[in-house]
């Protein structure tokens, strides 16, 4: 039994690892809060396609994404995300916010800028579950449980190939493995980082995965027990 009522679980991974929707049932079944930051970075992301910004200029993004006016739910069960008031839940999913967002990742003040908002998220939970690409390394090193969800490059493009539905090849490409070699330049979630545990997923499906990060953390929090 997860029984201690403090409780943090960060995931990381490349893109079509399980993160997300692994991460929101976990959280449902954990009774925890879900913290989506990829929506997060896409959020600001169309935000600044939205206004114009000018995504070569350094300053300019960060400036943007400082001023940014975010709120996203954090009930697993509600997927909601507005930006200065604006529902961008839909929007912040196509394609050219997924081709875009790359350069606000890797746009260093604008990662400072985001971080800190997503550790007040977490801070205002007693049980969250928290998903990303540098939850384990950066934003919460000291949860309970920390999680690399890996898949290998063939089971994630056929997964986000059939998320998406009629997509070119190349396009799925450009969204899964050109964009996790752009973001790999400012995060590492290839290679886990001392006391972050491994889990492929290649050969699980979505019931197992999910079994076997529950099995994670319940193993986390019987070592503190
Ligand atoms: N273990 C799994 N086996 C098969 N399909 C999965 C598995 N985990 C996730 N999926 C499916 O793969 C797709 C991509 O998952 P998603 O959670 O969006 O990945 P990520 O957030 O890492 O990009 C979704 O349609 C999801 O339901
Ligand atoms: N903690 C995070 C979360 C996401 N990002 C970046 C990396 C991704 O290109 C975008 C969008 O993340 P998201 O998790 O929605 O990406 P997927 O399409 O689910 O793989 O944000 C990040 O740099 N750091």
């Amino acid at each position: 039994m997860i029984s201690q009522s403090r409780l943090v679980v960060a995931i990381d991974g490349p893109s079509g690892s399980g993160k997300s929707s692994v991460a929101k049932e976990a959280a449902r079944r954990l009774g925890a809060a879900y913290l989506d930051t990829g929506a997060m970075y896409r959020a600001v992301t169309w935000h600044c396609l939205d206004a114009g910004t000018d995504l070569t200029d350094a300053h300019a993004v960060a400036q943007a994404v400082k001023d940014a006016e975010l709120e996203i739910s954090t009930d697993p069960g509600i997927e909601r995300v507005l930006i200065h008031g604006i529902d961008v839940t839909a929007a912040i999913r196509e394609q050219y916010v997924s081709e875009a967002v790359s350069a606000v990742a890797t746009n260093l003040e604008a990662r400072a800028e985001l971080v800190r908002r997503q550790r007040a998220v977490i801070g205002e939970h007693e049980r969250v579950v928290a998903e990303g690409r540098d939850i384990t390394t950066v934003v919460a090193p000291d949860a309970q449980t920390r999680i690399l969800l890996t898949a290998s490059e063939e089971a994630r493009m056929r997964r986000r190939g059939l998320q998406l539905g009629k997509v070119e090849a190349a396009a799925l490409r450009r969204q899964v493995v050109d964009r996790d070699a752009k973001d790999s330049t400012v995060s590492n979630f290839t290679t886990a980082t001392d006391g972050v545990q491994t889990l492929d997923s290649s050969d699980l499906d979505f019931e197992q995965t999910v079994q076997a990060v529950l099995s994670l953390v319940e193993a986390g929090s019987s070592r503190l027990d």
